[in-house]
């Protein structure tokens, strides 16, 4: 990395650097990214394909999860890594149409690369891709159909739409109404919803219909010892976060015992101390525990004895859910146990699920907690079950916080795209190019749904087109006909944000990347080490470089 000064070099980059400029940096970077797309291109819609996924030691994931394929591989490239951000950030915001986004950045990408070629200056292109990008929310915004409040059929429907391809086809109605059925209890009056209220807990074993809805908490977890009741009506509920053991010293210290006296009072001694902490449990008038700590042998003796149901080791995310069914407050210290503190559920049982004993906290004081049980043959499948009903609680929670939703279809591309083109028409210039490029970006989702259903997609494009200029604004493509219909009318629908995200962070990261004319690399990764350098005689790079 050189520049010519009276014929002496000048070496402004360690060596081993590397960096590259220009059309060929635009190259590689492009090419990176659409990589990137297309290897989830095959995921998408209804038809689309499973990857299995192998990490460095061996475990095997098999999804069609667009941001579960991309966060899974082990991706180097920056500009393939920004593709990877785009996924992450739809996931973030929507929890669905992750592949959209990304095959979406691709395609924007690849029509940008045909402009450069003819000669069109990457700002050109980044000013119209932006401009596009406006207009298009704008007019999806304008496309988009009220959620009425109660409209449980159109919450099923999205979260319906949300499973299509993802394992769960079979059971998909089942699953669909548990979620909505979920949802709708946890919501308030205005729609908003907490997620955190909903509890997804898998198990292995079964079959997914066996999966169901618990009106509750429902914690993986039994009781600590046989004797204590399997099930407790009333429950007063008390959850400590603090070990019922015996204090082990803080510091090393070593207690020398002499005589069998000294040894039989010692023992005494932790059992008055154990006794006292489950007095005060008792005394509290608790009859349920759940411990985020230990609770040894002898504690659980007296618990059992005094007739309290307890668990150990809870994980913390079920104490809070735990708190924030039953109003219990989370208590870290033995002192703070008192009445004040204790929870309530109307039904606190241990029962088997699969084999597997866990315990059910039902009739809670707030009735806004449930749990969604899903089970499956193997392990596999319960986690891309968990990854589909992750995805339909987020589109359904979206759909009811901002209310609208839009048809799907490939239905909303089509139309941006229509749009979009009469739109670059009044734009006029260079902008232009890049505004009807956009247009045409748009298609390639449409494109690759037909080509994942086996279909061919430019039938199926130009069939689409002829609908939508005849303002048939909602025709999608059928995958059960192979030609364009009434998506509305066939329940495909998607939340409004789905789209919109998907639209500006597709947007976003094309003209990131488009922008780039110059990549520097350090040489952390291609150089040679700094042993290497050493050996070599050491800073030979660094030669005509003045010390920092
Ligand atoms: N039954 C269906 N018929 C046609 N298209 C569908 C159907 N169900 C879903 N889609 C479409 O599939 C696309 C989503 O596919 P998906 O694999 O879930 O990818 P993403 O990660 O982008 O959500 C959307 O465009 C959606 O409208
Ligand atoms: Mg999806």
């Amino acid at each position: 990395m050189s520049q010519q000064l009276g014929g002496q070099p000048i070496l402004i980059l360690k060596e081993g650097s590397s960096r590259t400029r220009g059309r060929d940096a635009q190259s590689i970077n492009i090419a990176a990214a659409k990589a990137v797309a297309a290897a989830v291109r095959t995921t998408l819609g209804p038809k689309g394909m499973d990857k299995m996924l192998v990490d460095t030691i061996g475990d095997v994931v098999i999804t069609n999860d667009g941001v579960t394929i991309l966060k899974e591989m082990d991706i180097e490239h920056p500009a393939a890594k920004m593709m990877v951000e785009v996924a992450k950030t739809q996931d973030d915001e929507v929890g669905d149409g992750t592949t959209t986004s990304v095959v979406v950045a691709g395609e924007l990408l690849k029509r940008a690369e045909d402009l450069l070629e003819q000669d069109v200056h990457p700002t050109v292109i980044a000013h119209g891709y932006r401009m596009a990008a406006d207009k298009a929310i704008e007019i999806v915004k304008d496309l988009a159909i009220d959620v009425k409040p109660n409209d449980a059929d159109i919450l099923l429907k999205i979260a319906g739409t949300a499973m299509t391809g993802k394992g769960a086809e079979a059971s998909k109605d089942k699953l669909c109404d548990l979620i909505v059925r979920a949802v709708t209890m946890v919501a308030e009056e205005d729609g908003t919803v907490d997620l955190d209220f909903i509890k997804v807990e898998k198990k292995v074993g079964g079959s997914i219909e066996d999966s169901g809805i618990v009106e509750g908490v429902l914690i993986d977890k039994e009781r600590v010892h046989p004797a204590m009741p399997k099930k407790v009506d009333n429950a007063k509920i008390l959850l400590l976060n603090a070990a019922v053991e015996f204090k082990k010293t803080e510091v090393d210290a070593e207690i020398n015992i002499t005589s069998p006296d000294q040894l039989q009072m010692f023992l005494d001694e932790e059992e008055r101390m154990i006794r006292g902490i489950v007095d005060k449990i008792i005394a509290s008038g608790a009859n349920v525990l759940f411990c985020q700590k230990g609770i040894d042998d002898i504690a659980q003796h007296y618990l059992a004895k005094a007739g309290i149901f307890a668990t150990r080791r809870v994980k913390k995310s079920d104490m809070e859910k735990l708190s924030r069914a039953t109003g219990a407050t989370l208590i870290s210290s033995i002192d703070a146990i008192s009445p004040e503190e204790l929870g309530f559920a109307g039904i606190v049982e241990e029962r088997k699920v699969s084999g597997e004993d866990m315990t059910f906290v039902e009739q809670c004081k707030n009735p806004k907690a449930v749990s969604i049980i899903i089970k499956g043959g193997t392990e596999h499948v319960v986690d891309e079950l968990d990854r589909a009903i992750e995805d339909a609680l987020r589109v359904v929670e979206v759909a009811l916080r901002d209310k609208k939703f839009v048809a799907g279809g490939g239905s909303p591309e089509v139309e941006l795209s229509l749009r979009l083109r009469e739109y670059a028409a009044t734009v006029g210039g260079r902008a232009q190019l890049a505004i009807e490029a956009f247009a045409s970006a748009l298609e390639i989702i449409p494109r690759t749904l037909a080509e994942n259903a086996g279909l061919d997609p430019i039938d199926i494009l130009v069939d689409l087109r002829a609908a939508h200029e005849k303002g048939q604004k909602t025709a999608g493509l059928d995958v059960n006909t192979g030609k364009a219909g009434d998506m509305l009318a066939q329940g495909v629908v998607e939340p409004l944000r789905v789209k919109t995200q998907a639209i500006s962070s597709a947007a976003e990261a094309a003209v990131m990347i488009l922008r780039i004319d110059d990549v520097i690399a350090s040489s952390k990764s291609a150089g040679p080490s700094p042993e290497e350098m050493a050996a070599m005689g050491g800073g030979m790079g660094g030669m005509g470089m003045p010390p920092m």
